[in-house]
């Protein structure tokens, strides 16, 4: 066999062995990766939360208990004010319930994946609450955590107060207030270790909205559709302006018949400058 001598490697190697060959082997410069990516390739940001099964049935009967007398309660308040478009019990388990759960592995995941020793006992607020969702399901699911649920319309408030009497949590409160002025309230602002949203706004009136409620190292985690890729691009100055960048779009396959939801987790990573967030209205006439 013909064989040739390769300086490089210091070997022998047959001739059939060709150049092409050779430097297909050769190993790769490692990328330089920073993180988070500087340009963002939303694709590489996703990761995949599957559930085959509903999270509900993984609750104890007095959570199960809980959501019920709150179902219920949401459908007979619903027919004196408007709080769903939902009407039937098995719609809203299935559309609210399992939706608002849903968010809870990739919160965990990504709290601890961001540096954070225990999720255990998290500071929520959940801005834009309107009948509790995802905030008050996920204060039943998490009983170790301290609820608060944002929302600004008093009709809506009184429904939440309500229900969370009805239930008996004592980890939940609700503030009736506009979240642009708590964000400037020293009482409420850089106070939670997560804000999450779900169905308030698009993605830039949110960040404004949220980030400056959360602590430097915490997480704003807004729940999305399926493909919230373009409202998440057009976020990305706000999101870093209030001093938080894109830690992951995790794609969330909830038991709901929504099919897939994305979880986009943004981590904040500086405090937010003062002038944020701007007076109540502002962020939605200008969004930034
Ligand atoms: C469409 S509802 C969604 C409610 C709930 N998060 C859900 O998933 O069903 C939006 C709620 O956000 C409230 N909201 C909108 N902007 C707000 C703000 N700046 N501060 C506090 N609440 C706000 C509205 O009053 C409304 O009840």
């Amino acid at each position: 066999m013909l064989v040739f001598r390769c300086k490089i490697l210091n070997v022998n190697l047959p001739s059939s062995f060709s150049l092409g060959t050779f430097v297909k082997h050769l190993p790769l410069p490692k990328p330089k990766t920073s993180f988070p990516p500087q340009t963002l390739n939303f694709k590489s940001l996703t990761t995949y939360v599957t559930r085959s099964s509903s999270y509900f049935e993984t609750l104890s009967s007095s959570q199960k208990d809980q959501i019920h007398l709150y179902v219920d309660a949401l459908l007979q308040w619903n027919q004196k004010m408007n709080l769903t478009a939902v009407k039937e019990v098995n719609d809203v388990m299935e559309r609210h319930i399992e939706d608002s759960l849903a968010i809870i592995p990739p919160i965990q995941n990504s709290y601890i994946a961001s540096g954070n020793n225990s999720f255990d006992n998290l500071r929520i607020v959940d801005v834009g609450s309107g009948a509790g969702l995802p905030g008050l399901v996920l204060a039943v699911a998490c009983p170790g955590w301290e609820v608060t649920l944002v929302e600004s319309m008093n009709k809506r408030c009184l429904f939440l107060e309500h229900a969370v009497s009805l239930t008996g949590l004592s980890n939940v409160r609700v503030v009736r207030e506009r979240a642009e002025k708590l964000g400037q309230d020293s009482n409420f602002r850089e106070r939670f270790d997560v804000a999450v949203a779900r169905a308030v706004a698009e993605m830039k009136v949110l960040a404004e909205y949220c980030i400056p409620l959360v602590r430097v190292g915490g997480l704003f985690v807004a729940a999305k559709g399926h493909d919230p890729q373009e409202e998440v691009k057009s976020a990305e100055r706000a999101i870093k302006l209030m001093g938080a960048s894109i830690l992951q779009l995790c794609a969330v396959e909830s038991h709901s018949p929504h099919g897939q939801r994305t979880a986009i987790i943004c981590l904040k990573n500086g405090s937010t400058p003062r002038k944020y967030p701007r007076d109540p209205g502002t962020p939605t006439k200008a969004p930034l």
